[in-house]
């Protein structure tokens, strides 16, 4: 405070001091304003940081770290500042401050014991203009009454309970996802992108995606590719930093008019699926989906109007955002790393055999457990959310006397703790087996591990943890036994040379989600007699497919018809 009177003297100094020509005056009064400018931050702390926040690089005057903060990948540096200042490590980009938290027993400490301080969302003008009122759960900036509503409206959804009901439906989008593969092992990406998009679709709005060119698909992914580029870093100028630059004028701002236009696009997508539901109940029929039982009792759902419902979509968008690429993960480790897969392909064959495909419940009954650690040990090796999803702190907040300052944004840093040289040995190294030597979690025998481990570290913490783990887990653990089952994985063909392209790396596309870049690579059906068998699957399975087609378009009716006809048997 008394500092601020000081720079605030200085500055009406210097305006003093201008002289009476009309050039040499506005010269002046721009470089006082800019030097009062200057001292006002110094005097404010810009750039500092506080005696008691948790250690990090070096600041410099006014930046802070800006110079060297990651625009992207931010997985690599935190862990590098891990290994040099401990557990929590802080960061100042000019006035705000960033913390990586990089051990399970901070992220129980701080985001599940103190959530009341610790669950908000970084403010976002950009969010906030996507969608209006905050209804969108996972960007919302306050875990107010609203997003309270749409939680437990998730929660609901995605429990333990449905998710019994579902899993049918799961299983017969797995057993498409096999026979596109098997069809079009191209197009392997797209196709594990209709595979969740399709039974989340199904369940909540009761109609699926046949192809992963069918509409719901295509539009999602265009708008969804807008969202993800205009948050980027570099797709707008950072306004919430520097709040000034939201004064800019729409007609001299294109990310204003970009992010408005996102939101409506994206509004009209979210609002056209529910009109189906609502149409469809007006039509006087049902698929038993969850919005249809959310239409016919708002209240019971803890929504306030009926426009809440067109932003359900929300958590549809995480799933499709998420799943997808952990499962995508998988199948380039299963490529990566042949003699892995060949054990795991080994233990399924004698487990299950050609004749039958595997169900989710062969994984879960224990049945197969190298299966279970390969799965596990591509998780804890390439997360999808490295860092998580960030939280900010609502309030100042002390833990073991380092100071969480009223806020800060809270990074979850996974991508270390699963990497961490205290607790796993050789943790560059896929090894499944660790899993096995040392379970649950494949942590180095005989050391003292964070007793804060959970297996749910993947999913956040506190208030904000995934609602939607549990279908994450299931779908997961559904298609990824099936996959091994069904192909042989082998490199495929480099673009550039024509040859057998060489051992694929994970390069990961830049955002907060580590999408990997698709890599050449051959899913070989295991014989003919496993294509047999996915042929019967899915004509078994067909039933439960069409119960959600009750309003299909004549582009994908008319591609069901003729792959149907073809491939079941
Ligand atoms: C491998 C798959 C997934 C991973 C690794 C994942 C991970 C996460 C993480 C780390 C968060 C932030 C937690 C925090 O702030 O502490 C989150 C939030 C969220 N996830 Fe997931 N997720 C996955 C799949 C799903 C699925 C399938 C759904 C829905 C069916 C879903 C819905 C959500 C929603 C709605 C939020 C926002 C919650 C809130 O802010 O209150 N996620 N997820």
């Amino acid at each position: 405070m008394t500092n601020n009177v000081i720079v605030a003297d200085m500055a009406s100094k210097l305006v003093m001091t201008t002289s009476n020509s009309p050039i040499v005056s506005g010269f002046a009064l721009a470089i006082s304003t800019l030097m009062f400018l200057l001292l006002a931050c110094i005097a404010l702390g810009y750039g500092h940081r506080g005696a008691n926040y948790p250690p990090g690089p070096p600041t410099k005057l006014i930046l802070g770290n800006a110079l060297d903060f990651p625009n992207d990948y931010l997985q690599y540096k935190f862990s590098e500042w891990a290994r040099k200042y401990g557990d929590v490590v802080s960061l100042k980009v000019f006035h705000q401050t960033i913390i990586s938290i990089n051990s399970p027993s901070l992220m129980r400490e701080l985001l599940e014991r103190r959530s009341v301080t610790s669950s908000n969302r970084p403010k976002n003008t950009l969010t906030e203009i996507i969608t209006p009122g905050d209804l969108n759960m996972g960007t919302a900036h306050l875990p107010d009454d609203t997003w309270k509503a749409m939680r437990r409206a998730a929660q609901n959804m995605f429990s333990s309970k449905n998710l019994g009901r579902t899993q049918h439906v799961q299983h017969a989008e797995a057993t498409q996802m096999v026979m596109d593969i098997i069809i079009d092992p191209d197009n392997w990406m797209p196709h594990t992108k209709r595979y969740v998009t399709s039974f989340l679709l199904s369940i909540m709005y009761g109609f699926r995606a046949a192809r992963h060119s069918s509409l719901p698909v295509r539009d999602l992914v265009a708008v969804h590719r807008r969202f993800v580029d205009i948050l980027g870093f570099g797709g707008a100028p950072p306004v919430d930093l520097f709040p000034v630059l939201k004064l800019v004028p729409k007609r001299f701002a294109y990310w204003k008019r970009e992010t408005e236009d996102v939101g409506r696009c994206q509004q009209a997508l979210f609002k056209g699926w529910m009109d189906r539901v609502r149409a469809r109940l007006d039509r006087g029929e049902t698929t038993g989906c969850f919005l249809e039982d959310a239409v016919r009792d708002l209240e019971g759902w803890g929504m306030k109007d009926d426009n809440w419902l067109d932003h359900m979509a929300g958590s549809l968008v995480e799933a499709s955002d998420t799943v997808p690429v952990t499962i995508c993960s998988f199948i380039i480790c299963c490529v990566k790393y042949p003699e892995k897969t060949a054990l795991a392909a080994a233990e399924i064959d004698r487990v299950i055999g050609p004749d039958k495909v595997p169900r989710l419940s062969d994984l879960e009954s224990g049945k197969l457990p190298y299966t279970r650690a390969m799965i596990d040990e591509s998780m804890r090796m390439y997360p999808v959310a490295p860092v998580g999803i960030p939280h900010e702190m609502a309030e100042d907040d002390v833990v073991d006397g380092v100071l969480y300052s009223k806020g800060a944004v809270v990074f979850q840093n996974t991508w270390f703790m699963f990497r961490d040289e205290r607790y796993f040995d050789r943790p560059h190294e896929f090894r499944p087996e660790r899993f096995l030597e040392n379970p649950p979690f494949g942590t180095r025998p005989g050391v003292v591990d964070d007793p804060a481990r959970r297996d749910t570290l993947l999913w956040g913490s506190g208030r904000r943890i995934c609602p939607g783990q549990l279908t994450a887990r299931t779908s997961i653990d559904t298609i990824c036994p099936y996959l091994l089952w069904a192909f042989d994985f082998k490199r495929g063909v480099d673009p550039v040379t024509g040859q057998e392209a060489g051992e694929p790396e994970f390069v990961f596309e830049k955002g907060i989600v580590a999408v990997p870049a698709e890599v050449p690579c051959k899913l070989v059906p295991r014989s003919k007699q496993h294509i047999a068998t996915v042929q019967r699957e899915f004509g078994r399975v067909a039933e439960d497919l069409a119960r959600h087609e009750l309003e299909i378009d004549s582009e994908d009716a008319a591609w069901n018809r003729e792959y149907r006809d073809v491939h079941v048997l």
